[in-house]
């Protein structure tokens, strides 16, 4: 997906609300959970309900990894089931020496259908470049992350800056605007002015609100830009906001809270 065809979708439904697919078997709703494809049911319910109010699912590997080929065959039927109207995240935060990131790349652009994976930039230039290299598929490579542990490195000094400012100039250099992104988590929202003064066009994809705590206002008021520039995700807070029978009309109510607050910021 082009970044055209991107901002696109986020004006038309006055979102930029991306659903995080973290699906854990253990917290899949009892009524699911003893059917064989319960990963992938659970999964379409919460895209039917959802569809309508986000422009992007995040797929974080590691959910369906953990479960074997039954995951990773869960996780391949959630993509094509997704289809072509939504900007479809493989969080798998990939990045290795470049011959082992062409087959990286290959996996989630050629073989699946994602249009974007996370990236670490940890190994450098040519463990990111494969990633960049397909038409209107885009690497999101992280710069300042949520957790606590972004202080051990990402916030330590690196010459006349911060670390994370060093990847975001370094790595921007590689690519464009319309292929990469960053990743900024919303628990870092004193960073974002900076982080637009570095960056002030790329996209930047924002997890963090919902369960983590950050905020969808400050975040837009700080970081949006004039075609938006943002997507932000909520996972646990959209997938999980009932454990019960009526799980995806709870994730639907919760993802139309997102919209109509996004809209307001748009
Ligand atoms: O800095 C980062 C990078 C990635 N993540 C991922 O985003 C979601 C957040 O889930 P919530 O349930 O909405 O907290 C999850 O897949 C993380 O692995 C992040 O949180 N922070």
């Amino acid at each position: 997906m082009t970044r055209e065809q991107l901002v696109k979708q986020i004006y038309d439904k006055g979102s930029y609300l991306c659903v995080g697919l973290d699906t854990d078997s253990t917290k899949i709703p009892a009524h699911l959970s003893g059917n064989p494809d319960a990963i992938f049911l659970f999964n379409k319910a919460i895209i039917d309900a959802t569809r309508e109010t986000c422009v992007a699912y995040k797929i974080n590997t590691a959910f369906y990894e953990a479960l074997g080929t039954k995951g990773w065959d869960a996780m391949e039927k959630t993509v094509h089931y997704i289809g072509a109207d939504h900007f479809k995240i493989a969080d798998a935060k990939r990045g290795d020496i470049g011959n082992t990131s062409d087959q990286y790349a290959k996996a989630f652009f050629e073989t699946l259908p994602f249009d974007a994976v996370t990236v670490a930039p940890y190994m450098g230039e040519d463990s990111v470049r494969p990633f960049l290299e397909y038409e209107g598929k885009w690497a999101i490579v992280l710069g300042l992350t949520s957790n606590k542990g972004a202080r051990d490195f990402e916030l330590q000094a690196s010459g006349d800056g911060l670390l994370y400012e060093k990847v975001l100039k370094t790595v921007s250099s590689w690519g464009t605007s319309q292929n990469l992104m960053f990743v900024v988590g919303a628990t870092q929202a004193e960073a974002f002015t900076r982080i637009r003064e570095l960056i002030p066009d790329h996209f930047l994809l924002v997890p963090g609100v919902g369960a983590q705590g950050g905020s969808l206002q400050e975040i837009s008021e700080k970081a949006m830009i004039k075609d938006c520039g943002l997507l932000v995700n909520a996972s646990r807070a959209v997938i999980y906001a009932s454990g019960q029978e009526d799980f995806s009309s709870a994730a639907a109510a919760v993802a139309k809270q997102y919209q109509e607050e996004m809209g307001t910021y748009l």
